[in-house]
């Protein structure tokens, strides 16, 4: 990475020093012993310290270790050269000249992440423990470098839109966060299997990895760890939001809510001890259930700071009491002011507001008719719609309410009773986004749940080596192709294949090569069969080919090639010893008297029962209730 060299070339990234740099120097020479980097650790008290905490909270039933060097033992070698340099990191880099950059809550949230890193690692056993610790505690890294190599910009590109971060960062600087983790990482010594997942961990699904291997697993945990690292940092009004999707991460590694409840709970409570340790802030948080009972603040649920916006109508001379003073200073809204109705309503359509102030005369229709646009219109159903007045006479207060007004207020009561109404506002608004919130989640969990179900539907009619349709997925082809030929009269055959004297090839070079036979037996009939016929393994060395539109010569024609192509074919065994293999195959045609698919499937059995009992390798016809050799005369 071209761009990443020149920056470091510069001098310009941040490094471990001291005692941290001469551990990874020594880590990395062939003829070096834990003794000898056991010494180089107990010259630095913290350090000897922070890495038998690591070796004590290691899980399991392990005795508690006070020697460095049975702590070195337990966490392993590679892992403390990178330990020792991460917290070489946050020692030296607690504050710095990127003013836009939070120095201490960028550890704060990293050593949280290392926390959820090491113990997801735990559940899953995708890989060490304390290595998953050093990856989580420098995932990224990458931003920290940026905000060291280019204070000045980097701070300025902050203030700027931070969903849009990677793309600002290359370019600004040629190079994004990411990258530039990613290769800092591997410079630290952290193997490639790590540092990948750690490269995709903030967008998952770009990384191709297969569902179910280790990088996938990998990513999906750095993944979680991340997210929950955002949640032990977040503001108080978007906490909710952010335990919801919690709380669906942690499904995927076998924890329903009380579970991943506990888990947070339980990391949370190491990082305040950490965060001592290290000397970087950890929040205080209330537990994980009250956050998931407290319904986000409005606005909270795009976690945007944004004010949310509010609407006054008014078509007075005078002023709007202070209720706009009200909500823009106690409740935090964003006030827009309109002089009249239609004013108003265009000032509604570009702001959306959540609540509408009219302090206006119910007494004309003016009034009425605004508040019935308002709730006809989109963005005005749910909108928090107030009348404040003087006075309302009782005619006026129905009229006021009948055409959609949620509270009338009078400013007669003074400015304690309208801050306590306004309160009652402000709440409802808070359970209306709260419950849209919840909406938008159960929606994308049944949407994840549809594709998911797809997706096992999927797997419950392939058959996993070959990736060909399985006993399931072939007799629902079948079936159909019947129900085809029935509605059309169309000719249908099918063939039933037994790779010859498999168990032999089993016997002889294993099981395993056995699998790699089946996979290739598979591909080359694959490729020799026709686009309209569907190959299908339907059992151990059995195949079934569901020959849809074709009659029995071309049915036993085809056959014959794909017994010739099997022929043909040569596996290298052990490497070097040739594989040869050969296939019978019985061949069966629907006749109108066909009583059933079982019927038909019964006869293509007897063809290749015959076939084997001639001497393998050929085809066999069963037609009229007689069996024939098919003999080519190509
Ligand atoms: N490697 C591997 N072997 C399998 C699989 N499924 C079944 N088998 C083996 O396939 C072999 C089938 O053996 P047999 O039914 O005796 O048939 P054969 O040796 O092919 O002999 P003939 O059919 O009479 O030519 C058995 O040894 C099974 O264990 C599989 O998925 N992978």
């Amino acid at each position: 990475m071209a761009r990443f060299d020149e920056i470091k070339l510069a001098g310009q990234l941040p490094s471990p020093k001291g005692v941290a740099l001469a551990i990874m120097n020594l880590c990395g020479r062939e003829d070096c012993t834990i003794e000898d980097v056991a010494r180089l650790v107990q010259t630095d008290p913290a350090l000897s310290g922070r890495l038998l905490r690591l070796a004590n909270s290691s899980g399991g039933t392990h005795r508690p270790v006070s020697a460095i060097n049975e702590a070195l033992l337990r966490i392993g070698m590679k892992a403390v050269a990178q330990l020792a340099m991460g917290f070489s990191l946050v020692d030296q880099f607690k504050d710095g000249p990127c003013k836009g950059f939070d120095y201490r809550n960028f550890w704060s949230r990293s050593l949280l992440m290392a926390l959820a890193s090491r113990e997801l690692g735990r559940l899953t056993r995708a890989a060490a423990p304390e290595d998953l610790f050093a990856c989580g505690l420098l995932a990224n890294i990458g931003s920290l470098a940026l905000a060291t190599a280019f204070p000045v910009e980097y701070s300025e590109l902050l203030e700027s839109d931070r969903s849009n971060l990677l793309a600002l960062e290359h370019e600004a600087f040629g190079i994004d966060q990411r990258q530039c983790a990613l290769a800092m990482i591997e410079e630290f010594g952290i193997p490639k299997a790590l540092a990948e997942p750690v490269f995709y961990h903030q967008s998952p699904d770009e990384s191709q990895f297969s569902e179910g291997s280790r990088p996938h697993t990998l990513t999906w945990l750095f993944h979680t760890a991340s997210h929950l690292a955002d949640l032990g940092i977040a503001a108080e009004k978007v906490r909710s939001q952010l335990v919801g999707s919690l709380i669906r991460l942690g499904g995927r590694f076998q924890m329903d809510a009380d579970g991943t409840a506990a888990f947070f709970d339980r990391i949370v409570e190491e990082w305040s001890d950490w965060a001592k340790l290290l000397d970087v802030p950890a929040t205080s948080l209330p537990s994980f259930e009250r956050m998931s009972e407290t319904p986000p603040v409005i606005g909270g649920a795009t976690g945007s700071d944004a004010t949310v916006p509010a609407l006054i109508v008014t078509s007075r001379n005078h002023s709007t009491f202070d209720v706009s003073t009200l909500l823009q200073s106690s409740l935090g809204y964003q006030i827009c002011l309109a002089g009249d109705f239609d004013e108003a309503l265009s000032i509604a359509v570009a702001v959306l507001p959540k609540i509408v102030i009219i302090d206006a005369d119910f007494s004309g229709a003016g009034a009425q008719d605004f508040c019935r646009k308002v709730r006809g219109a989109d963005w005005g159903r749910q909108v928090y719609l107030v009348a404040l007045s003087d006075q309302l006479d009782k005619e006026n207060f129905v009229a006021a309410l009948k055409s959609g007004v949620d509270t009338c207020l009078f400013k007669s009561l003074g400015e304690e009773a309208l801050r306590v109404a306004m309160d009652a506002g402000h709440r409802y608004l808070g359970l209306l986004d709260a419950w849209q919130n919840d909406r938008a989640q159960l929606k994308q969990i049944a949407s994840e749940l549809a594709v998911s179900n797809r997706k096992l539907e999927q797997v419950a009619r392939t058959d996993m080596l070959t990736g060909l349709p399985n006993r399931r997925g072939a007799m629902e082809a079948l079936a159909r192709a019947w129900s085809a030929s029935n509605r059309t009269g169309e000719a249908l055959s099918v063939m039933m294949i037994d790779v010859d004297w498999f168990k032999r090839v089993n016997d002889r070079y294993g099981h395993a090569f056995g699998d790699h036979v089946l996979k290739q037996v598979g591909i080359r009939l694959h490729k020799e069969g026709r686009r309209s016929d569907t190959l299908c393994r339907i059992g151990g060395e059995e195949f079934l080919v569901v020959c849809s539109g074709s009659d029995l010569p071309s049915a036993m024609k085809a056959a014959d090639r794909l017994r010739r192509a099997i022929e043909t074919m040569a596996l290298v065994a052990e490497g070097h010893e040739k594989v040869r293999l050969s296939i019978s195959v019985g061949v069966a045609q629907k006749e109108r008297d066909t009583a059933s698919i079982d019927v038909l499937l019964g006869e293509a059995d007897k063809a290749v029962y015959s076939a084997k009992h001639a001497g393998r390798n050929r085809v066999h016809i069963m037609a009229r209730g007689k069996l024939h050799q098919f003999v080519s005369n190509e």
